[in-house]
């Protein structure tokens, strides 16, 4: 196996019908003006899984992540989340939906006026009425959940290493115990040791607490290492989707030369020595 230390998986399919869909998106189509960036794209997202979502630069993993989120409009197509058609939810529902999200946008975008601990309490202000103490607790858990250490709670963003920015967005994304989690190049930015501590983190919640994972990534280790399925964006829609193993036997041109280019042969090379 490629890259980094492959944690989880080996080639198991989550994908046979046995599990269930936790997002579905069928036919989704998204412009702005006359561009047309996803033409009725779908694809099904199950329970427990860790989905790594690849596609060229300007492909338009952006805009469906955002699409998912209720942040762009779709031109036409249904995406559903734990079997609810967002566009048929009514206000109450959606909020409840919006609590079983968690997102971590490619920025970490923690605010920065806030401590670390307050970053965490923001979602559960907007959403749950708590004291503060209890806030205070909950937020410390998530802190220390993603594996900082309890006196990084008061810090302000500006005083974390990169990594440990990553991580406060993962505690801010975990605020709300959501069902799934969407992570948008978590690892960019980041050194090889400090990403592989990332995946192997995102791997341990993933098995501990049953969370599911859509992971936006351009970096191959992550791909190899903790993603049980990959979907492949291009021509507006998903182009493949499967194992890593069917990643590398696969004769699309823009698969190959992304799992089996230069870099990739490169990440086999370092592996085997
Ligand atoms: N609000 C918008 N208005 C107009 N065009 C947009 C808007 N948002 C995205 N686009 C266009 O949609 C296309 C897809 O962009 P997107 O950011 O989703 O790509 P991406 O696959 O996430 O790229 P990258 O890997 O570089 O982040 C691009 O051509 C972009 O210019």
């Amino acid at each position: 196996m490629l890259g980094r230390k492959n944690t989880i998986i080996e080639d198991a399919p989550r994908s046979n019908g046995e599990h269930e869909v936790v997002l579905s998106a069928r036919d989704v189509t998204v412009a702005f003006g006359d561009k047309v960036v996803l033409d009725k794209l779908s694809l099904d997202i199950y329970r427990g899984e860790i989905l790594g979502f690849v596609g060229a630069s300007g492909a338009g993993k952006s805009v469906l992540l955002r699409t998912i989120l209720g942040l762009n409009k779709k031109k036409a197509g249904a995406i559903k989340l734990f079997g609810i058609d967002v566009d048929k939810a009514n206000e109450l529902d959606r909020q409840r939906l919006d609590m079983r999200l968690g997102v971590l946008f490619q920025h970490g975008a923690l605010f920065s006026a806030l401590t670390v601990q307050e970053n965490v309490q923001v979602p559960m202000r907007e959403y749950l009425d708590l004291p503060k103490k209890l806030m205070d607790e909950l937020a410390l858990l998530k802190i220390e959940l993603v594996g900082l250490p309890r006196d990084a709670a008061v810090k302000f963003p500006s005083e974390l290493s990169g990594g440990m920015i990553k991580r406060a967005a993962l505690a801010r994304a975990l605020a709300l115990d959501p069902d799934i989690v969407f992570l948008d190049e978590p690892t960019s930015g980041l050194d090889p040791i400090g990403a592989a501590d990332f995946d192997e983190l995102v791997a341990k919640l993933r098995d501990t607490m049953g969370l599911t994972v859509y992971m936006v990534t351009h970096d191959l280790d992550s791909l190899f290492s903790v993603c049980d399925r990959i979907a492949v964006l291009g021509n507006k829609k998903v182009l493949v989707e499967g194992t890593v193993k069917d990643m590398l036997a696969s004769e699309e041109p823009w698969v190959k030369s992304y799992f089996r280019g230069k870099r990739a042969r490169q990440l086999d090379l370092a592996a085997r020595n």
